[in-house]
């Protein structure tokens, strides 16, 4: 079985060409070559195939073989994939997710595509991050207790579920002990992707993340995204920005006067391999 290592900042994931292959147990298949010592190593897998309602779909699975609704890092490196590899000519095109049709932008230099913009959609936030006011010197969040300690969180769904946590020092933070805690909480029966952010300023945050069924990625777009829409439900910052991730930086702008999430960046081929 032939396969495409890829990445969108280095959130990594193994890309299978379903036009040509077939995976019967895809989760099993996510979990076994995931492993970054018994498998080929990587955050997840992410099939190409066939839409009948778009020009393409993906499927997202995380390295413990959870299903994702959404990964906007796989996304632009589909779009990078189908480009490159000749399934299609077209510049701009569309991908059927769980979450919905995402149109595409494809940024081509060289007959390679090196970036992409993704029409994300529109966020979705729950009851408890009702659009709300930063006061003076306070942000009005939700109210969650993770081992013993109240943290404040904005949840927003980018098709899949984020709890945006604002901190001090993002480069210093325990991520890998406060993440799983936060992912496994009984608040989020689904589990939760959670972002642990820094504003800069109102065009420029930092951001690590805790993914759901992965652990810390070098990135994570839809994250990006969700940190982006609550800082701006939060009045941290306007409604582009640029979010400083571990493997480097995504331009992400909530268009609000068509409800639309904007994420640009890049993706990139590692190598070809057959199993
Ligand atoms: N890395 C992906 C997100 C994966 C989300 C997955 N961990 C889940 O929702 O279960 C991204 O770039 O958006």
């Amino acid at each position: 079985m032939e396969f495409t290592k890829m990445h969108g900042l280095g959130n990594d994931y193994v890309y299978v060409n379903c036009f040509r292959e077939t995976i019967d147990f895809p989760s099993e298949f996510a979990k076994r070559i995931s492993d970054r010592h018994f498998g080929i190593g990587s955050d997840g897998l992410v099939l190409i195939g066939p839409s009948s309602a778009a020009d393409f779909k993906m499927e997202m699975y995380n390295a413990d073989g959870s299903a994702a609704k959404m990964c906007g890092n796989g996304i632009r490196c589909v779009g990078k994939y189908v480009y490159d590899y000749g399934l299609t000519d077209k510049t701009e095109i569309t991908v059927e997710t769980e979450s919905g049709i995402k149109p595409l932008c494809l940024y081509v230099r060289n007959q390679k595509v090196e970036a992409v913009c993704v029409d994300m959609g529109a966020p979705r936030y729950n009851a408890h991050s009702i659009p709300i006011l930063s006061e003076k010197d306070m942000i009005i969040q939700e109210p969650i207790e993770i081992s013993g300690k109240v943290y404040r969180m904005t949840g927003i769904s980018m098709g899949n579920p984020h709890a945006v946590v604002y901190v001090e020092d993002v480069w210093d933070y325990p991520v890998k002990a406060i993440g799983p805690v936060f992912e496994m909480h009984p608040r989020f029966p689904e589990r939760i992707n959670v972002e642990f952010c820094k504003v800069i300023d109102r065009s420029h945050i930092e951001m690590r993340v805790w993914e759901r069924g992965t652990g810390e990625t070098c990135a994570c777009g839809t994250g990006a995204c969700a940190a982006a829409v609550s800082s701006v439900l939060n009045d941290l910052t306007d409604e582009e920005v640029t979010v400083t991730l571990l493997g480097g930086e995504l331009n992400v702008r909530w268009d609000r006067a068509v409800n639309r999430v904007y994420m640009t960046g890049p993706a990139a081929r590692v190598f070809d391999g057959v199993l």
